[in-house]
């Protein structure tokens, strides 16, 4: 695929900036992604249990901290997107990368010097939040979405230690991008929690003729590493049936889906549920 890649940016309450690689240069801006989130807690996001009323208006009962990773092109963006708002972002490959904000004044013209005072809300992460009902339940999803370029990789990392669930996704025509599963497997047993639910995703299955990863490697893969992060050296030892059985926590399963509707050029529907997704 000869997609070019840009920049975009992705905000969040991310960690002193100082340490974080500087934007380079005018870049674009995906308008609604580029933007902080007025809710977003200093310390990060709201914890189950926490009250019934959620910021901004939102009614929920329990709260989750869910992200995406992979390599980047793969997708997170687009997901978060078409969850979030049932929309699909065609076209141009913007990629993310840091781009600053200052609280409450929104995005700061791109290019220009960091701000140099004033707390900053930044960088390579931006999340979205939404709540869906689950059994009569109100669940309030916050999902952050990070950049997948390498060089960013120590900034992100940072955010994974308060996730409950990582999307952790794949291009099934960018075998690279599946090939980089076992490493980012190996990021999330240092920097996640033992107890993290993760689920493999194998997006852009619409793309049938450019496919360079079977559905077959996939689900092996999934099924080896479910059973390598339960045997590791942080996590308790789970027999892999009883995970199969229950659902568990630290279930690793494999899902595939396509964002966008080849038929229609249309998204096939909001993904409410993950469990919607295409058969690939
Ligand atoms: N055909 C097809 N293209 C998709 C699908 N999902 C995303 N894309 C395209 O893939 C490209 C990359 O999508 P992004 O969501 O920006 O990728 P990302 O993983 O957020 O990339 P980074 O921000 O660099 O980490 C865009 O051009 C999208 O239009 C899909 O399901 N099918």
């Amino acid at each position: 695929m000869s997609r070019k890649k840009t920049s975009k940016s992705k905000a969040g309450s991310a960690p002193a900036t100082s340490a974080l690689p500087a934007a380079n240069g005018p870049r674009p801006v995906r308008p609604g992604t580029a933007r902080p989130c007025p809710e977003a807690p200093p310390n990060g996001p709201p914890q189950p249990g926490w009250s019934s009323i959620g910021g901004g208006g939102d009614f929920y009962d329990v709260a989750f901290k869910v992200m995406l990773v992979g390599d980047s092109g793969v997708g997170k963006t687009c997901l978060l997107v078409r969850f979030k708002d049932g929309a699909f972002l065609a076209g141009t490959f913007i990629s993310t990368v840091g781009i600053d904000f200052r609280r409450g004044t929104g995005p700061r013209t791109l290019g220009a010097p960091p701000p140099r005072t004033g707390p900053c809300w930044s960088w390579l992460v931006v999340f979205q939040n939404k709540v869906v009902d689950v059994d009569g339940m109100k669940v309030k999803l916050q999902i952050w979405d990070t950049a997948g370029q390498e060089r960013f990789r120590s900034v992100t990392h940072a955010y994974y230690r308060d996730a409950h669930a990582l999307l952790l996704l794949y291009d099934v025509t960018n075998k690279a991008s599946f090939d980089s599963i076992q490493a980012w497997l190996t990021e999330i047993q240092e920097h996640a929690q033992d107890d993290v639910v993760l689920m493999l995703l194998g997006n852009k299955v619409d793309s049938a003729q450019e496919r360079a990863v079977k559905r077959e490697d996939a689900e092996k893969l999934a099924k080896g590493a479910e059973t390598a992060l339960h045997q590791g050296p942080q996590r308790a030892p789970l027999p892999a049936a009883r995970l199969h059985q229950e659902g568990g926590p630290g279930v690793f399963l494999l899902q595939t889906l396509s964002l966008w509707d080849p038929a229609t050029g249309h998204p096939p529907g909001r993904l409410d549920s993950l469990q919607q997704s295409v058969p690939g």
